[in-house]
């Protein structure tokens, strides 16, 4: 199979889809690999390191789409890349499609064989593709929040720390899975004290236990919400319903009701997020918005600010799966393996995850009745 690696062109995104390692094991099982030039260089690798481990290089982003039959990419594809599908490609990437319509459509169209990092799921639940990078942005969301409580930057002036004599910062976080945990802990290291609230009682239980009691948890609905956005410094949302649309759980009465300079960062917002007052997404050039005196940020490429860590945490996971891609073709590997099946987002110009079809009004079709 050819595989190939364009760059990615979403703002200030410096993450690629492989590493040199990646590369050799995919030529060593009989594959060619195509990587657009310089598309590793704001990971910090080099054409010359992805030539030594045996791809090619190509000059365009067209030139990699025609060449190839699988497409490994990081972020959804934009616009620009859309023309450059072909028929019965195979694209592995984060898709996002919930808040996503023309794309979605665009793939509908083109018949591509659409493969979602974020919605492949182990028997238990997790979501082994999605996890690290939930890992860097629950972490870094806590970064990101200190930076904007200053001053300078539009926040209350506040450490979250605080100082002896002097209070910490509230941090409210809303989803307590692999982002909440990560910015709990963050938080917690910092100083500041925090609130988790999750729907599930046996996560809030389990937070509860791993923390030794040391942060609040809360049962999630909108009355305990309403309460616990009043007193946030640093509002965290990180919820998820794999593959659907975030629920808007924080209300434009409830960011009012928030203190000026506080700061919200939604995490959630690649899945369109959960804060009602924010209706665009934002970027690393210009990662923040202010309302109602509550700076907003908002980017749903976090994890591209720090590609050093993110390109190999990134592909230690997908690598694998990539690799059953390549070797088996996808139709058998999604058959023989219920994880990577739940991955098919779109198919032969159908939508075959529930949860996309249902947040897009479009109709859904199981996979199982396009396998036969
Ligand atoms: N902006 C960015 O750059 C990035 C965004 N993300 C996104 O962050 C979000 C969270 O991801 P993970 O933590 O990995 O998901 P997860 O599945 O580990 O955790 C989600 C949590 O939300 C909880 N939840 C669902 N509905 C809720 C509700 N109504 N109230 C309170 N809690 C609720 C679930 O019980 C679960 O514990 C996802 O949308 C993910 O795609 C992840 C990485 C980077
Ligand atoms: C999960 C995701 O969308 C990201 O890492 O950018």
């Amino acid at each position: 199979m050819i595989i190939g690696v364009p760059k990615e062109i979403k703002n200030n995104e410096n993450r690629v889809a492989i590493t040199p390692a990646g590369v050799e094991a995919l030529v060593s099982a009989g594959h060619k690999v195509v990587i657009e030039n310089n598309a590793g260089l704001g990971s910090g690798i080099t054409n010359e390191e992805y030539i030594k481990a045996g791809a090619e290089i190509l000059d365009t982003p067209a030139e990699v789409f025609a060449a190839a039959d699988m497409i490994m990419k990081v972020k959804e594809p934009l616009p620009s890349e859309y023309p450059l599908f072909k028929e019965g490609q195979i694209l592995f990437t984060y898709l996002h499609l919930a808040p996503e319509p023309e794309l979605t459509r665009a793939l509908m169209e083109k018949k591509v064989v659409g493969i979602a990092y974020e919605t492949i799921q182990l028997p238990n639940g997790s979501l082994p593709l999605l996890t690290p990078m939930s890992e860097v942005a629950g972490r870094m969301a806590v970064q990101i929040g200190a930076r904007f409580l200053e001053k300078p930057q539009g926040g209350r002036g506040m450490l979250l720390g605080g100082v002896p004599g002097v209070p910490p910062a509230e941090v409210v976080i809303i989803g307590g899975g692999v982002v909440g945990t990560n910015a709990a802990k963050m938080a917690m290291g910092m100083g500041a004290h925090v609130t988790i609230l999750d729907k599930s009682a046996d996560r809030l239980k389990y937070l509860d236990d791993i923390f030794f009691g040391r942060i609040t948890t809360v049962m999630s609905n909108s009355y305990n919400i309403a309460e616990a956005v009043k007193k946030a410094d640093l509002l965290i949302g990180s919820v998820l319903i794999p593959g659907a649309r975030a629920p808007k759980l924080v209300t434009e009465e409830m960011v009012k009701s928030m203190k000026p300079g506080s700061v919200i960062v939604d995490v959630a917002i690649d899945q369109g997020g959960s804060i009602e007052t924010i209706d665009r997404v934002t970027t690393h050039q210009d990662p923040v918005f202010v309302k109602h005196g509550v700076v907003h940020y908002a980017v749903a490429n976090m994890p591209g600010a720090v590609p050093r860590t993110s390109t190999f945490a990134l592909t230690n996971v997908t690598l694998p799966y990539a690799l059953a891609l390549a070797n088996k073709g996808w139709e058998r590997a999604v058959r023989e393996d219920r994880a990577l099946a739940l991955g098919v987002n779109v198919l032969d110009g159908k939508v075959t995850y529930k949860a996309v079809a249902d947040s897009l009004g479009l109709p859904y079709t199981p996979l199982e009745e396009i396998l036969g």
